[in-house]
């Protein structure tokens, strides 16, 4: 099935670096007919710069507050990685003090303008700033569960390249499904649910899951105080959107991982495979047969996960 070129995508936080190169991403996806660049500077540049490129799409800056509401009116898809990265010796919850305002700010902003949008979350710490931004709905009364995502789809990204290295498989046939959160523990490769069916070692699997949850450490360290990920960020966040627009689309059987509000474990969000569609999340997926190894891991995960949640929940209330 080919869908048209229909759906209008902000980008919030566009003239950064995960924001510029997903920009470009965008601009040459044909289900995209319209996209807004806003930022707090510069997208100006960064869209008349994209605006030479001949492909369909349409391309518009929007720089400062007051032009944000004009950035999101008529959105379908809203994707925000605005908000400091980390540098190294930092943990992605040494960024809540400065990215859960910015993500609160800019969701009460969607919430106005273009609530019916999805939105995909970048900025960390994603197993905050999802909470946050739910709760932001929840108060302006336009809540639906369906519609708020956190992108965790570089942590399948990575496993997938991962593996296939390590196992001599065609990187384009490999699955590994990614669940619980977005930061160190929370992040749990589902190594015995690789697709195709692949064995591991006790050592290999021990190795490969602690390189996936700290392989955005990994990037932050070879860095070296200049930022983290945003070429592969880029990279995962137009695949999450693009299924995201699959599914409003009307394609069936579109999935991807994610951390969205779920009821498959005692908390209130939780990343599995979501089946996306034209509401949005039309199913959350369990987590499904799991090894003895992996029960231990989840166990573990809960705990940290449920913090950084209830952390969200209750900056966005306090005032
Ligand atoms: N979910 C994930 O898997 C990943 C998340 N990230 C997170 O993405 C975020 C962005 O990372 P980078 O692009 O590398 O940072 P960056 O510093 O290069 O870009 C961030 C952009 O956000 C903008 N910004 C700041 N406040 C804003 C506001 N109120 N409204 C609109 N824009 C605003 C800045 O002007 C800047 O252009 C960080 O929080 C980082 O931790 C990074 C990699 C992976
Ligand atoms: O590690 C970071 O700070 C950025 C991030 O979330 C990732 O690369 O997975």
């Amino acid at each position: 099935m080919t869908a048209k070129a229909e759906y209008k995508v902000a980008v919030l936080g566009a003239a950064g670096g995960i924001g510029q190169s997903l920009s470009l991403l965008l601009k040459m996806n044909p289900l995209i007919s319209d996209l807004a660049l806003y930022d707090i500077a510069n997208t100006p540049g960064v869209a008349a710069d994209l605006s030479h490129t001949n492909t369909t799409c349409s391309v518009k800056g929007y720089a400062g507050e007051e032009q944000l509401a004009d950035a999101l009116k008529g959105c379908d898809l809203v994707i925000i990685p605005a908000g400091v990265p980390r540098k190294p010796g930092m943990t992605r919850d040494d960024l809540f003090s400065i990215n859960a305002g910015i993500v609160k700010n800019l969701c009460e902003a969607c919430a106005k303008n273009c609530p019916k949008a999805i939105l995909n979350i970048i900025s960390n710490p994603v197993n905050s700033t999802v909470p946050i931004a739910s709760e932001v709905y929840k108060k302006a009364g336009v809540y639906d569960p369906k519609k708020i995502f956190g992108v965790t789809t570089l942590d399948v990204v990575r496993s997938n390249t991962f593996i296939s290295e390590a196992k001599g498989l065609d990187v384009n046939d490999v699955d590994v499904p990614v669940v619980g959160g977005h930061a160190g523990i929370t992040i749990l490769p589902l190594l015995s649910q690789t697709y195709p069916s692949t064995k591991f070692t006790a050592e290999e699997l021990e190795a490969l899951t602690v390189r996936i949850q700290n392989a955005g450490t990994e990037v932050v360290e070879a860095k070296a105080g200049a930022g983290s990920a945003t070429l592969s960020m880029a990279y995962a966040a137009a695949r999450m959107a693009e299924a995201c627009l699959r599914g409003l689309s009307g394609e069936a059987e579109v999935y991807e991982c994610s951390y969205v509000a779920s009821s498959v474990t005692d908390l209130p969000y939780f990343a599995t495979k979501v089946k996306l569609g034209p509401n949005g999340a039309e199913e959350v997926l369990p987590v499904g047969d799991i090894t003895d190894y992996e029960k231990g891991w989840l166990e573990k995960l809960i705990p940290e996960l449920k913090a950084s949640i209830d952390k969200g929940i209750e900056f966005a209330n306090k005032d």
